[in-house]
């Protein structure tokens, strides 16, 4: 089976460690939802999954190869790059769509022309505008293109729906449904907007601080996550003995967020509410404030 796997993938920059022992395998055929807060590492992982930046510690192969300036890997692995003021002084920033699209087309080699002309008819795109005279969604329109269109096997995205309207949006989650059920090619897609997308992600990787806090089957995910709360001390009595998190307490009453293990069930017999939470509430409990 095809796949990416990451082998105690480190970064450090300058004295700051970015990326801790990231240990991943991305199988062939999947969507995957990259989850964590600003700065937790997601665009230096896929960055670095993408040989497009080299890691401090460990490898990252593609079938078995190390990715690392192998070009058969590397046709076979997109990273769409968010298109942002980051670039402006690069060459890129003064370059046309269509100049911009036509060095995407010769670095891919199944770029899929049809597919581009088709997106930039839908997104309703000037080619001949230049990157640096855009709007941040159309920048987003851009990366999309390029991503899609690359037909490459292993695609990952840095929030591409970052300034799209909720039309364009919605468009998108279409295009990359069809994309995926006609293709089976595996997807990477980084967002902020979790609620949006989670219907698309078959499995969620949540990066805290730099590490992979979980990787695993969303719906499976959702199923054993719940919020539980009532007087504070029956919602301890309710959750000894589960993994908890988040909890919160306002005057007698608490909540906390607790994660089903293999076989366990949800307190009985306790008065308490329990509720089922959904994966952005999810990501709070285990990724938000400390208190
Ligand atoms: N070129 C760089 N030089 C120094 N530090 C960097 C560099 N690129 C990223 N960092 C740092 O690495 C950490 C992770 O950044 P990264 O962009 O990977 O996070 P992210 O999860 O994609 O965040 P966001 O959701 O805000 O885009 C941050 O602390 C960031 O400041």
């Amino acid at each position: 089976m095809e796949s990416i796997v990451c082998n105690g993938i480190g970064k450090i920059y300058g004295k700051k460690q970015v990326l801790k022992d990231i240990n991943l395998t991305l199988e062939k055929g999947k969507i995957y939802g990259l989850i964590g807060r600003n700065g937790a590492g997601k665009t230096t992982l896929l960055s670095i999954m993408s040989a497009q930046n080299p890691a401090s510690e460990g490898t990252v192969t593609w079938n078995g190869e190390n990715v690392w300036e192998n070009r058969k890997a590397l046709d076979h692995i997109c990273f769409s790059r968010e298109l942002s003021i980051n670039l402006y002084g690069s060459g890129v920033s003064g370059m046309k769509v269509k100049d911009y699209l036509k060095t995407a087309s010769y670095y891919y080699p199944n770029w899929d022309q049809a597919l581009a002309e088709e997106l930039i008819k839908k997104f309703e795109l000037n080619t001949k505008q230049r990157i640096n005279k855009m709007s941040k969604g159309m920048l987003s329109m851009v990366t999309i293109i390029v991503a899609l269109a690359s037909k490459a096997d292993f695609t990952f995205m840095d929030e591409p729906v970052a300034g799209l309207d909720v039309v364009m949006r919605d468009y998108f989650y279409h295009k990359l449904m069809e994309e995926y059920t006609e293709t089976g090619r595996t997807f990477v897609i980084s967002t902020h907007i979790i609620e949006e997308a989670t219907d698309l992600m078959e499995e969620v990787v949540m990066i805290k601080n730099g590490e992979v806090l979980l990787k695993e089957n969303t719906q499976e995910l959702l199923e054993r996550s719940y919020h539980v709360s009532g007087l504070a001390e029956v919602v301890d009595q309710a959750t000894e003995g589960y993994e908890r998190h988040h909890e919160e307490k306002m005057g007698r009453s608490k909540s906390v967020t607790i994660l089903l293990e293999e076989g366990q069930k949800l307190p009985e017999g306790y008065d308490v509410t329990i509720q089922p939470l959904n994966l952005e509430k999810l990501f709070v409990s285990l990724c938000g404030m400390e208190e």
